[in-house]
C-alpha cells in the first residue's frame, strides 16, 4: 500500500525509518479509509475502537470524519462524494482525487476493519505517552518546571487517559444475548449458595434491601454533619476490604492518622470490655490502661493485611481521584485481587473544574456524574458522602429528605443507591433543657443511628435502625 502514498508522506516514511520515529500507523489508516470508501460497513466495524482524533495523517483524520458524519445522516460514501465534500488539494505530487481513488483500489475486506482500527488507536496512544514523555523532558531540562509535584500530576492526568483507555474495554457495548446470559449465570451461582452478589455492606438488613453494593453503582451516603457518615463509610469500607478486595478511601477531610485512630478504636471494640477505647483516647495517647494497649496491639494485627488504602488529600480534582482509582485497581490487580469499591469523603470538597467556576450547582452536577461515569468505567461501587444542607434543620422532623439533595447539583438523578443518615441522640444531645421524657427518650436511643434508602433504582426504599457507638466508630445491625 505504501507505493500508492502521496510523496510527501513517502518521504516522511522513508526519513521514519532512520530517524527517531513519531508512533504512527500511516498504512492502517489507508488500509482502513480503503475499506470503508469499499464497503460503509467497515466504518460500523471499526468505530468502537478508533476516533477522528486518533489518527495521524490530516487528511485521513479529515476523512475519517467526513465519513463518520455522512453515515450518520444515512448518505453513501463512496471516493467521487468524498472528493466533492474534501476538495482536490494538492498533497505532494497527487491530489485529494487521486488518493481517495488510489485508497479505494487498494481497499482490504471490512473483515480486517476492526484490526485496523484498533492499531491506528494504539498508535495514537504511543504518541501521547511518547509526546507527554518529550514535553516533560524538555521542560526539565530547560528549567521551565518549578513545581515537580505539580507537573508530575499533569503528566500523570496525561498518561492516565492511555491507561483508562484500556481499562475501559470492558465498558464497551454488549449483545443483550451476552448480557442475559450473564445475569442469569449469576442468578445460578446465587441459587447454589455460593455467589458474591454486590461488595457486602456489612450490614445484613441492608445487604438483603439493596443485594449489596453493585459494580458500576454510584451510592451517596448522605446526612447532616456529626450523623455518622465517615462512622458508617469506614464500617463499610472494611467489611468491604476484608471480604471483596482492595478498596480505595479518599477522605478529603481527615488525615490517615486521624482515620486509623477511628480503624484501630473499631477494631478494639469489645462490648464484653469494661473500658471503652474511643478514637478520641487514641488520638490523646493518655488514659489508655495496659489491657486496653493490649487490644490495641491485636488490632494492629488485625488491620496488617486488609486492603484498605487511604489517599488523605485535600483538594482532590475529579481527574485526579480518577487517576488514582485507576492506578489502585492496577495495584490491586498485580496482586490478584480487585478493586472492590472507593469511598470519597466527601464529595462536597472535590476541587470543581473551572468550567462552571462560581455557578456551584453546575460545579456540583459535574462532579456526580463524573463519579458515576467513574463507576460504569470501573465497573465497581463508587461511594460519595454528601454532607446536606442547614434546610434540614428547619422542619420539625430532621430525617433527611430527597429533595435535600436537589440543592446539589443532579446527585438525586445520578446516584443508584441514596442512603441518609439520621442519630435523633444527636439532636437529643445538642438540646439545652431537656425534659424528663427527653432525657428517658436520649438514654433509649443514645447507640440508635438510622440508615434510609431513600433512593434505590432496582429495589425497595426502607428503613434500618443500627446500633452505633460513635466515639469508638462502631456500627452493627440492631438485634430488634
Ligand atoms: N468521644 C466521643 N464522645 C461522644 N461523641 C463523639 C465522640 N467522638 C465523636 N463523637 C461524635 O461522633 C460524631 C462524628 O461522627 P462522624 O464523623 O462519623 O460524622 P460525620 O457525619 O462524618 O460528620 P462530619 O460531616 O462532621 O465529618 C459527631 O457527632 C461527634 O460529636
Amino acid at each position: 500500500m505504501s507505493a500508492s502514498l502521496p510523496n510527501a508522506l513517502t518521504a516522511r516514511l522513508e526519513a521514519d525509518n532512520q530517524l527517531p520515529v513519531t508512533p504512527s500507523a500511516v498504512e492502517a489508516e489507508q488500509a482502513l479509509l480503503g475499506a470503508v470508501l469499499h464497503n460503509p460497513e467497515a466504518l460500523d466495524r471499526a468505530r468502537d475502537h478508533v476516533r477522528a482524533e486518533d489518527f495521524f495523517e490530516p487528511v485521513h483524520r479529515q476523512m475519517f470524519e467526513v465519513m463518520c458524519q455522512r453515515r450518520d445522516a444515512g448518505e453513501a460514501i463512496d471516493w467521487k462524494l468524498m472528493k466533492a465534500v474534501l476538495g482536490n488539494a494538492d498533497l505532494g505530487g497527487v491530489t485529494t482525487g487521486q488518493y481517495i481513488a488510489r485508497l479505494a483500489s487498494e481497499a482490504i475486506t471490512v473483515v480486517g476493519a476492526p484490526g485496523y482500527a484498533r492499531m491506528i488507536a494504539e498508535a495514537a496512544q504511543m504518541r501521547t505517552v511518547y509526546e507527554t514523555c518529550q514535553a516533560g523532558a524538555a521542560r526539565m531540562t530547560c528549567g521551565a518546571v518549578e513545581n515537580p509535584a505539580a507537573y508530575a500530576t499533569h503528566m500523570i492526568e496525561q498518561l492516565d487517559a492511555v491507561a483508562s483507555a484500556a481499562l475501559a474495554e470492558h465498558a464497551r457495548r454488549v449483545t443483550l444475548g451476552h448480557s442475559v446470559t450473564s445475569v442469569l449465570a449469576r442468578v445460578d451461582q446465587v441459587r447454589q449458595g455460593h455467589a458474591p452478589r454486590g461488595v457486602p455492606y456489612g450490614l445484613p438488613k441492608l445487604d438483603g434491601y439493596t443485594l449489596g453494593m453493585r459494580p458500576s453503582q454510584f451510592i451517596v451516603l448522605a446526612g447532616r454533619p456529626g450523623m455518622g457518615k465517615t462512622t458508617v463509610a469506614l464500617h463499610v469500607a472494611l467489611t468491604a476490604a476484608r471480604r471483596s478486595g482492595a478498596v480505595g478511601f479518599f477522605s478529603l477531610e481527615m488525615g490517615a492518622d486521624e482515620l486509623s485512630e477511628r480503624v484501630l478504636a473499631a477494631t478494639a471494640y469489645d462490648p464484653r470490655e469494661p473500658e471503652l477505647i474511643t478514637y478520641r483516647a487514641i488520638a490523646e495517647a493518655r488514659g489508655l490502661s495496659p489491657d486496653a494497649m493490649g487490644r490495641l496491639q491485636e488490632a494492629e494485627r488485625a488491620c496488617a493485611g486488609i486492603p484498605l488504602w487511604i489517599e488523605p488529600q485535600a483538594g482532590l480534582t475529579l481527574a485526579q481521584i480518577a487517576a488514582r482509582a485507576r492506578q489502585m485497581r492496577m495495584r490491586a490487580e498485580r496482586q490478584g485481587i480487585p478493586l472492590a469499591a472507593i469511598f470519597i469523603d466527601h464529595i462536597g470538597l472535590i476541587r470543581p473544574s473551572k468550567r462552571y467556576q462560581g455557578n456551584r450547582v453546575q460545579e456540583m452536577t459535574e462532579i456526580s456524574s463524573g463519579l458515576k461515569g467513574l463507576a460504569k468505567e470501573l465497573g465497581i461501587p463508587v461511594v460519595g458522602l454528601s454532607q446536606l444542607n442547614r434546610e434540614v434543620e428547619k422542619r420539625q422532623d430532621k430525617r433527611p429528605q430527597l429533595a435535600d439533595l436537589r440543592e446539589s447539583g443532579s446527585i438525586e438523578q445520578d446516584a443508584d443507591v441514596v442512603l441518609a443518615l439520621y442519630r435523633d441522640a444527636y439532636y437529643l444531645e445538642h438540646k439545652a433543657d431537656r425534659t424528663d421524657v427527653e432525657e428517658d427518650r436520649l438514654a433509649r436511643c443514645l447507640n440508635e443511628l438510622e440508615i434510609e434508602i431513600l433512593k434505590q433504582r432496582s429495589g425497595p426504599t426502607s428503613r434500618i435502625t443500627c446500633f452505633c457507638d460513635v466515639a469508638c466508630n462502631v456500627l452493627a445491625e440492631a438485634a430488634r
